[in-house]
Formats: C-alpha cells, sequence, structure tokens
C-alpha cells in the first residue's frame, strides 16, 4: 500500500528544520550509497552522526509516535533514525530497491526494511523536478507532496527521484521494520482498524458489535504480530 500521511510536521516546525538544515553541511550522498544503488545516486546528504541530524531526527520520531494514521498503517517495530536529503542542479536518484536489512546506526541491532518512507521539509512550488516515483502494481505513482506531509510505501517497491532542474529538494528519509511483516495482512489489519475507528463515535459507549470488531482486530494482530 502507498499511501500520504499528512501533517506530520505543522509548518512553523518545518520552518525551523529548515533552517537548521539551510545552515548545515551537506556531504556528497554517493558515500553511503550501499551497492544496490552504487551509480545512480546523485544528491545530497547530512551526515547522519552529526548532532542536528540526531536532534532533528528525534523531533521527527516523537511526532510519528504520536500519529494515530502512521501507527495504524506501519504497526512500527523500529524506525531507523531519520535522514536527510537535498537535490539541486539536477541532482537525481535513479530507479532502486532499498536493502532489505541494515544495520542500525550507534546500536547492536538491524532493521529490516518493510516500508520505506519520505518527509518533505519544501513546497512544490519551492523546485522543479523531485517527484519520488514509485512502481505499483497499478503502474507508476509519482508523489511530489507540501512540506509536513509523508509519503509511506513498501520497501520492496522499485522507485526512484526525477531530476531537480530548479531550486532545491529537501527531505527526511528512513526506513521502518513492522511488527507485521506481510505487506497484505497489514493492509487488512489497517482497513479494520480504520473502520473501527469511523464507526465508534456513531455507535453508542460499549457498543457489543465494535467491542467483537475490536478484539477480532486485537487476536488477528497477536497471531500476525512478530515483536
Ligand atoms: O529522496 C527520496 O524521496 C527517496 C530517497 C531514497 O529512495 C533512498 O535514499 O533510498
Ligand atoms: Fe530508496
Amino acid at each position: 500500500m502507498l499511501m500520504t500521511i499528512d501533517g506530520v510536521l505543522n509548518k512553523d516546525e518545518v520552518r525551523q528544520i529548515r533552517k537548521h538544515l539551510d545552515q548545515s553541511d551537506w556531504q556528497d550522498g554517493t558515500k553511503t550509497a550501499g551497492s544496490l544503488a552504487s551509480g545512480v545516486k546523485h544528491n545530497q546528504q547530512l551526515d547522519e552522526n552529526a548532532s542536528v541530524a540526531i536532534e532533528l531526527g528525534n523531533h521527527i520520531l516523537r511526532r510519528l509516535g504520536s500519529h494515530p494514521l502512521f501507527i495504524s498503517a506501519a504497526l512500527p517495530e523500529r524506525i531507523y533514525p531519520p535522514k536527510f536529503n537535498r537535490y539541486s542542479g539536477g541532482g537525481h536518484y535513479g530507479a532502486h530497491v532499498d536493502g532489505a536489512v541494515m544495520p542500525l546506526p550507534g546500536v547492536h541491532g538491524t532493521l529490516r526494511s518493510d516500508l520505506s518512507a519520505t518527509l518533505f521539509l519544501c513546497e512544490p512550488d519551492e523546485y522543479d523536478g523531485g517527484e519520488l516515483t514509485i512502481e505499483t502494481a497499478f503502474g507508476a505513482q509519482q508523489v511530489k507532496l507540501e512540506a509536513g506531509d509523508m509519503v509511506l510505501y513498501p520497501s520492496s517497491s522499485l522507485h526512484r527521484v526525477e531530476p531537480v532542474t530548479r531550486g532545491a529538494r529537501v527531505c527526511s528519509f528512513f526506513w521502518i521494520q513492522s511488527m507485521v511483516r506481510d505487506e497484505g495482512k497489514r493492509t487488512l489489519l489497517f482497513d479494520l482498524d480504520q473502520s473501527i475507528q469511523s464507526l465508534t463515535p456513531r455507535q453508542p459507549k460499549g457498543d457489543g458489535d465494535i467491542l467483537q470488531l475490536t478484539g477480532v482486530y486485537h487476536n488477528l494482530l497477536r497471531r500476525w504480530a512478530e515483536v
């Protein structure tokens, strides 16, 4: 499932984050390209060990942790510390698939990438090009969101970032290991949860049917979650 999650950050937060990012040292992104991406990556990234990257990343993680739509859709078990990238002057990222298993920086342990995320930190009118093009079963989808909005898509998808021909595209990007690895099962749980959420305010408190549906949700999660 490819979905957008609006308002992960408000415009004030984006402004603050951009103020820090625009003053930061950006490195050539090819330095951190893994074997799957080498040769196709032409962008800039913030050093993931820089204190500014760690602090801004933690702020994004706090916002994600209290975002009901993100939790419902991703069922996160682990989130890679958010990274930051910048494309300008024709910068682009050719077609690739993200690595399946990544070492987590700073700790012993790894993350299996089930979902990939891009959180936009600039408005669409600040740059030309730069669409995130994701191949899906229904054809290629082009994504270019407002600042503060985020796209979530399966890490198994072939994707690319189109050349930025004017201005600069600044984003945060990261990966999520979900409690529910299987995309189809995760989508069923998301649909069930969203239906329960929309029915709940319309029914009397303690309604037996909603209670039963909520039980079904948790019992499916109990069967499918790997924690
Ligand atoms: O910049 C983006 O939106 C995606 C970046 C990306 O695909 C990656 O770093 O693997
Ligand atoms: Fe990628």
